[in-house]
């Protein structure tokens, strides 16, 4: 397994540009599935989960052309049922979460779709209920092998319908929005999830001819169509990158400018960062993070602790919080950091407290950190990384610290960063990637 050895100190200058959003991507690639003709997609990040659902892609029959170094087309004339049954599809599914929005598309194209239990980050329990419930308000029949842990879903007659849904699940809804385009007559999805990656589904599922209309709300409606056609899309910058990029300038005290940010789609993002007193400007459609030796957090109003805590669009993505947390630990002042969304997202605050940060694990879903006002350097140490955002959050912890730290795990890491260690390395960071660490 990959290690990478940080050395500590280093501050950053120069520019960055942000690879394509991770979980868009994921989305997107699935959407490929619903026609026959040709869709092309630009501005793929060549990370693991993306280059590992365009190969379970290749495998289900889908033709896979890369057209550039970040642009592939995608042709899913057919798709092998076969395979669908095979270990391989079993295994390559379990990798990586992006694999349950297959199901959708494969259910309003095919009429029946497979799929195991994806895999994804353990960050507590991850349940697709809102996916399943849909596909059956939709008219399909649903089965799960629990022993298995094999999802089926049947219905050659999708017929639109109401539905409330029980959660703003990001990938469910788009699950469900992609097995509603063909269904006959009218979806209406209230409570629907609508994320930028959302968003750019549902204006790509229009280019190829579907009807949805209310993007971008938490009430779609979608009127069925016969059939999808090809199209052309480009995914959004990630902006959980654009996030981890705007903490680690921070907390590193160095000077950074994020290229072609799409600011308009970057939501509450910035301003939950200008609450942990970090100041960026805007410049057209960069931010620059001016190299700053302290940071304050405010306080509400009546002078009480601020909590940044996470919420369904519009409101904080709970994967900046990890981020939030680390850039907390060397701020002036205190923050409640309450991850509402997963249980088991917090754990890795034990490698942080051991690395001398104040952090108070209240229960596993609320952290209290006070800052060190960098009087305190971060000691350097060995860690693993649990999770993607967790992974870059000791990353930025280390690249702070004083001494050589070693992060092992980091496959989790690049499930999620385009080479972030060189990347990284251009700007002035010493990360060392160590191959087949035993
Ligand atoms: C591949 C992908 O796109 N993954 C993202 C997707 O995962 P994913 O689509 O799996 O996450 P969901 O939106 O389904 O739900 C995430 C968690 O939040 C809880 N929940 C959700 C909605 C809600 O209104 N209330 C609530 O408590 C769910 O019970 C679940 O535990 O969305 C998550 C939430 O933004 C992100 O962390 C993941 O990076
Ligand atoms: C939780 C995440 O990813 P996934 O849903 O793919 O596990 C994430 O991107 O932070």
């Amino acid at each position: 397994m990959a290690v990478f050895k940080v050395e500590g100190g280093h501050r950053l200058r120069g520019e960055i540009t942000p690879q394509g959003a991770k979980n868009e991507a994921l989305q997107i690639l699935c959407a490929t599935l619903l026609t026959p003709q040709r869709v092309v997609v630009r501005n793929i990040p060549r990370i693991l989960d993306v280059m590992q659902l365009i190969e379970l892609l290749r495998c289900m029959g889908v033709e896979v052309e890369q057209l550039a170094e970040d642009a592939y087309a995608f042709c899913a004339r057919d798709i092998d049922f076969e395979y669908l049954k095979s270990d391989d599809y079993r295994q390559r599914c379990t990798r990586l979460r992006g694999s349950v929005m297959l199901i959708g598309p494969m259910l309003a194209r095919f009429g029946v779709g497979y799929i195991p239990k994806p895999g994804g980050d353990k960050i507590g329990r991850r349940r697709l209920d809102t996916h399943f419930l849909g596909f059956q308000k939709l008219g399909a029949k649903f089965n799960f092998d629990i022993a298995d842990e094999f999802f089926m879903v049947e219905g050659r007659e999708l017929k639109g319908t109401y539905m409330l849904l029980d959660e703003a699940s990001v990938t469910g809804t788009a699950n469900i929005v992609m097995a509603a385009v063909m269904a006959k007559g009218r979806t209406t999805i209230y409570n629907a999830a609508c994320e930028p990656y959302l968003q750019q589904l549902c204006k790509m599922l229009n280019r190829m001819g579907a009807k949805i209309s209310g993007i971008a709300s938490n009430l779609l409606e979608i009127e069925g169509v016969e059939a999808l056609g090809g199209t052309e899309h480009r995914l959004l910058p990630d902006m959980i990158e654009v996030g981890s990029f705007i903490g680690m300038a921070a907390m590193n005290r160095s000077e950074l400018t994020i290229k072609d940010v799409s600011f308009e789609n970057l939501g509450i993002i910035p301003a939950q960062f200008a609450r942990m007193g970090i100041r960026f400007e805007q410049r057209g459609d960069d931010i620059h993070i001016p190299q700053q030796d302290h940071y304050s957090i405010d306080t509400f109003l009546d002078g009480s602790i601020m909590t940044i805590a996470d919420a369904p669009w519009p409101g904080l993505t709970p994967d900046l919080l990890s981020i939030f947390l680390v850039v907390a630990t060397q701020a002036n002042g205190a923050v409640l950091i309450h991850q509402k969304m997963f249980e088991s997202r917090l754990f890795f605050v034990d490698k942080l407290i051991d690395m001398g940060a104040q952090i108070i694990l209240c229960d596993p879903h609320r952290a209290t950190v006070i800052g060190h006002d960098h009087r305190l350097c971060l000691r350097a140490t060995r860690m693993t990384s649990p999770d993607i955002r967790a992974g870059v959050a000791l990353l930025i912890a280390a690249m702070s610290a004083e001494g050589v730290s070693t992060i092992q795990n980091i496959d989790q890491i690049d499930r999620g960063y385009k080479d972030i260690d060189g990347r990284l390395n251009a700007l002035g960071a010493k990360i060392t990637r160590i191959d087949d660490c035993k």
